[in-house]
């Protein structure tokens, strides 16, 4: 029995990209050219493979240009370093973004602080860390925006609520911890190292759950009534057929018949990374020319 609402990250996205393409259209006019993503892909990732497969349409579609640069998976560190140097000094590139994770050769703090902060649309540079962490205008991580979006578009206002994120990583967990924070709800941060994470979830109103283990959070952690979002992407194989199906990090069928409100994998989180890192490009393409953009619209 399905009680919760589920939150439709995809028909969100599909309205945020509708205003990044007005803005693009507007940028286009005032700047005589299309904003541009630089898109880095570093050898063949899998998870990497499917966050770009729709992108570079979705960019085009926005009307911006798509820059996307491929390189071996054995290629030396100092190739991608030039490559980001190069797309650092482009006026054609308003946004880069290096695809994570980079092959183990490689030492990704040293390449995300090559990159400019005022082009790091994937705000993981330290700069854009720091004026996240101290409420400086800066580029905020894709995906942790993309929750928040959906979490204020679904609850309204945020403050007061008790969040618990589980998953402390750069990428996604601490980051989703700043802007909880800044949204004033109360934030808990769990780990692997946490003791009974069922009881810490279950004082939560708001879960977002980001793991990478498939379904590990069961309806009967939850609160009645929370909302959940679901960041996990894992790919496990179908029951029968011998192909793969893509489950997030809560078990769906249980945490539905409990939550208020649920995010689906596919169809939520995954929607809006793609479509907030348009957002951050085109936004990232008006301050860098000095226009002016009302980025609350966004
Ligand atoms: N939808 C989207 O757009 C995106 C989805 N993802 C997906 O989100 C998930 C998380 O990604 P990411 O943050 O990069 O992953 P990481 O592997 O970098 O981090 C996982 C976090 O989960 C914690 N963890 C692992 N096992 C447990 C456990 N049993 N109990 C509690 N906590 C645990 C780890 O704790 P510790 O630090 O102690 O090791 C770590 O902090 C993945 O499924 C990924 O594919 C990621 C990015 C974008
Ligand atoms: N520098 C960098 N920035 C990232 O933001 C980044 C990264 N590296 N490396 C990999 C992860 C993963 N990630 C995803 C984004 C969207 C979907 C997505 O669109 N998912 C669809 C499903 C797609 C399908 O059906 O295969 C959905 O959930 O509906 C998935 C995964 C971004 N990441």
């Amino acid at each position: 029995m399905t009680t919760a609402s589920i939150i439709d990250g995809k028909a969100f996205a599909e309205t945020l990209r509708a205003r990044v393409a007005d803005a693009a259209a507007s940028f286009a006019q005032q700047a005589g050219r299309n904003a541009g993503l630089a898109v880095v892909l570093v050898g063949e990732d899998p998870a990497s493979q499917v966050y770009v497969r729709n992108k570079g349409r979705q960019t085009l579609a926005c009307g911006m240009e798509s820059f996307e640069h491929k390189l071996p998976a054995d290629a030396p560190e100092a190739d991608l370093l030039a490559l980001v140097e190069q797309l650092n000094g482009d006026p054609a590139v308003d946004g880069i973004l290096v695809q994570l994770p980079l092959p183990r050769h490689m030492d990704e703090a040293k390449v995300i602080a090559a990159l400019n902060p005022d082009k790091d649309v994937d705000g993981f540079h330290v700069v854009n860390v720091g004026r996240l962490a101290t409420g400086a205008p800066g580029f905020v991580p894709c995906t942790p925006l993309g929750c928040v979006m959906l979490l204020k578009d679904q609850l309204g206002s945020l403050s007061g609520l008790d969040a618990v994120v589980i998953g402390r990583s750069n990428i996604v967990g601490k980051p989703m911890a700043q802007l909880l924070l800044a949204e004033s709800c109360t934030v808990t941060v769990a780990h692997s190292r946490t003791r009974d994470l069922a009881d810490v979830v279950r004082r939560a109103d708001i879960v977002v759950a980001a793991v990478g283990r498939p379904e590990m959070v069961r309806g009967d952690w939850l609160k009645p009534g929370a909302t959940v979002i679901d960041v996990g992407i894992n790919r496990v194989p179908a029951a029968e057929d011998g192909k793969s199906r893509l489950v997030g990090d809560v078990d769906f069928a249980s945490a539905s018949a409990v939550a208020g409100a649920i995010t689906p994998v596919p169809g939520g989180v995954g929607p809006m990374t793609i479509a907030v890192l348009l957002r951050n490009t085109i936004v990232a393409a008006h301050r860098n020319m000095g226009l002016a953009l009302d980025e609350t619209l966004l």
